[in-house]
């Protein structure tokens, strides 16, 4: 799905959302004191007992479960179901999906195409409603019937990136940055952000003079200037070769660790799923298997 540049400033001159903002911040530092807290135990725990040290990849892959046992939900979807009407053709994209996003999470969903990967993560984002079920956001519930809250939430707290990377053709990569910089909240410069994305050397760069890879930096960088707290990324590498792909791996990644955004990828690429902490697989409609990585590989380690 797309989203034109009418929407983004749509989305952004609203005003603010009625979630407050010290609730918010309670929420984040309960969050990393416990993640610190945890951290820091297991560390201690392997120090001053021997017997309990093992590989450095086992221990890594302890911490990340400790790590998600304690962090707060970030995203709840409850009873899922989504149904296309065409006519008397019904579609059933989604068929009572149950899921938990947590705080700070890295999560690949995978499975065939018409699985409804993109159903789930548009209606997650507020950009779609579901049909049935619920959906929170920090423990709130999204409000489903009212266009002007899913605007609100989209441009308060989610980042979208897609297979095609929807920039402005007339605009440098500054500029194309800067759509979001100006209205938004609390944003980061777009050189911040074009930086974070390896690009503080293409600011002044039009879309035809960079490569894809480079394009669909761009694009991670406007969706993350106004620090969203959802990073949601719809086949980011779907048109790219690998090793361009791995490069936007690398930037999303870095988000994830550095900004802590709660994200989640979509891809056809089983090997991308080595990057995530968790892993869904979808088959028609629903989730059929999860599965939790003990070691998250790094991009650059991954071929295909
Ligand atoms: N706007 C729509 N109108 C009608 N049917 C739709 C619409 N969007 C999606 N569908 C159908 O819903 C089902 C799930 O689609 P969805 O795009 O979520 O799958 P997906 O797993 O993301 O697929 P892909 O990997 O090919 O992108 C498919 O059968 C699709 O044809």
């Amino acid at each position: 799905m797309a989203i034109d540049a009418t929407e983004v400033h749509t989305e952004l001159v609203l005003p603010p959302h009625e979630v407050s903002a010290g609730a918010r911040a309670s929420q984040r530092q309960i969050s990393n004191d416990l993640l610190k807290f945890t951290f820091l135990r297991s560390r201690g725990a392997s120090r001053n007992r021997p017997e309990l040290r093992e590989s450095t990849a086992r221990r890594r892959s302890e911490e990340l479960v400790v790590e998600n046992e304690v962090s707060a939900i970030a995203l709840e979807a409850r009873e899922l179901t989504k149904i296309y009407r065409m006519g008397a053709v019904e579609v059933h994209a989604l068929r009572g999906v149950e899921v938990d996003f947590r705080e700070g999470e890295l999560i690949v969903l995978l499975g065939p195409s018409g699985s409804g990967k993109s159903t789930l993560l548009n209606i997650l984002g507020g950009l779609d409603t579901p049909t049935s079920g619920t959906v929170m956001f920090r423990g709130q519930p999204l409000a489903m019937d009212s266009e002007r809250a899913l605007n609100l939430y989209r441009r308060n707290h989610v980042g979208f990136v897609f297979q095609f990377y929807n920039l402005i053709p007339s605009l440098t990569a500054r500029e194309n940055v800067s759509l979001v910089t100006e209205i938004a909240r609390n944003p980061m410069s777009p050189v911040e952000a074009l930086s974070i994305v390896g690009l503080g050397d293409r600011l002044d760069h039009f879309p035809a003079q960079l490569s894809g890879g480079e394009q669909q930096r761009v694009a991670i960088a406007r969706a993350i200037a106004k620090r969203p707290d959802l990073l949601l990324c719809d086949e980011p590498t779907g048109a790219l070769d690998s090793k361009t792909g791995i490069l936007v791996l690398e930037a999303i990644l870095k988000i994830n660790r550095e900004l802590g955004t709660t994200t989640a990828l979509i891809t056809h690429n089983a090997v991308i799923a080595e990057i995530a902490n968790r892993v869904l697989y979808f088959a028609d409609g629903r989730i059929v298997e999860t599965r939790q990585n003990g070691v998250q590989r790094a991009p650059g380690e991954l071929a295909w």
